[in-house]
């Protein structure tokens, strides 16, 4: 009997302990979605349901070689990225990422839902300058908006101004997260010419921890899967929203979306 492959999907992102963000939530969703997911580690965070409470980067030689073996042998259908940490990182991480062949969606995680820090502030021209330009959709929230544009979003009325500001840095497409805004959550995703805006229900959860790397994973996985860019946006939103509404309680804190959720039934 041949057994054939599932298409593989890379994260290029941080740890964290917890279980519930990072490369594991990543691998959870690729797992959910029917990739076969693999994972590049640029920091480990000590991190958990209350707090990031330290992370130590990896030697960019060590996120370099984990690439190399990665792409040299095994090859990928999609790329994620996450928390990147450091402006050495964020360099060698676009440099392989703009000749790797396939689509790279980008989240450029700027600090946690606890508020901590997982890129360092002068890191964030290098995002700009040279992270953003290799990518095919970045998913930023409204915070991470502002770090890289300086655009406010008060409401949904500014999400495509927001989108027009990030797109100016060079991807492809923009994914505005506007899950942080009242009401219910509504992304907009545009090219510069097309513009679609997915809306889900809100589901008053406190367990979202995890959800911005859920959904940038998802977005990879069916990009992978073969789908076009709004329709991998569609199906992940679809995805990471049914993950939030089964979010468990997890320690004394923020519990984690569950990325099994179409298995429980
Ligand atoms: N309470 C909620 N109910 C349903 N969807 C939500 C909720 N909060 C956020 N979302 C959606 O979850 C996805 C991740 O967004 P967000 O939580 O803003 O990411 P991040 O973790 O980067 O802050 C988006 O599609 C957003 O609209
Ligand atoms: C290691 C690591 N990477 C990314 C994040 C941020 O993840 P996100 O999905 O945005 O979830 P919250 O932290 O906002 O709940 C992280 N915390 N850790």
């Amino acid at each position: 009997m041949t057994v054939s492959s599932p298409p593989r999907v890379l994260t290029v992102a941080g740890s964290d302990s917890g279980g519930g963000a990072g490369i594991q939530a990543d691998l959870k969703t690729m797992l959910a979605l029917g990739v076969h997911g693999m994972s590049v580690i640029a920091a480990v965070t000590a991190q958990n349901s209350v707090g990031v409470q330290g992370y130590w980067e990896l030697p960019p030689e060590a996120v370099r070689a984990q690439l190399g073996s990665v792409l040299g042998d095994i090859g990928v259908q999609a790329v994620k990225t996450g928390m990147l940490a450091s402006p050495v990182l964020v360099e060698t991480v676009s440099e392989v990422l703009a000749g790797v062949g396939a689509p790279v969606v980008v989240d450029p995680v700027g600090v946690s839902k606890h508020g901590d820090a997982l890129l360092a502030p002068e890191a964030v021209e290098t995002v700009k300058a040279r992270l953003l330009p290799v990518a095919t959709v970045v998913t930023p929230n409204l915070w991470e908006v502002s770090q890289l544009t300086g655009v406010k979003v008060e409401s949904e009325a500014d999400l495509r101004k927001a989108a027009d500001a990030i797109l100016e840095l060079g991807p492809a497409w923009a994914l505005i997260k506007g899950g942080h805004l009242p009401g219910a959550p509504t992304d907009l995703l545009t090219d510069g010419t097309r513009e679609f805006r997915f809306t889900a229900e809100r589901h008053d959860n406190r367990h979202t921890h995890g959800t911005g790397c859920t959904l940038a994973s998802a977005i990879a996985s069916h990009l992978a899967l073969g789908e076009d860019v709004p329709s991998a946006v569609e199906k992940a939103k679809e995805y990471v929203t049914g993950a939030i509404a089964r979010g468990f309680p997890l320690g004394g804190g923020i519990g984690p979306v569950d990325h099994a959720w179409r298995w429980r039934g």
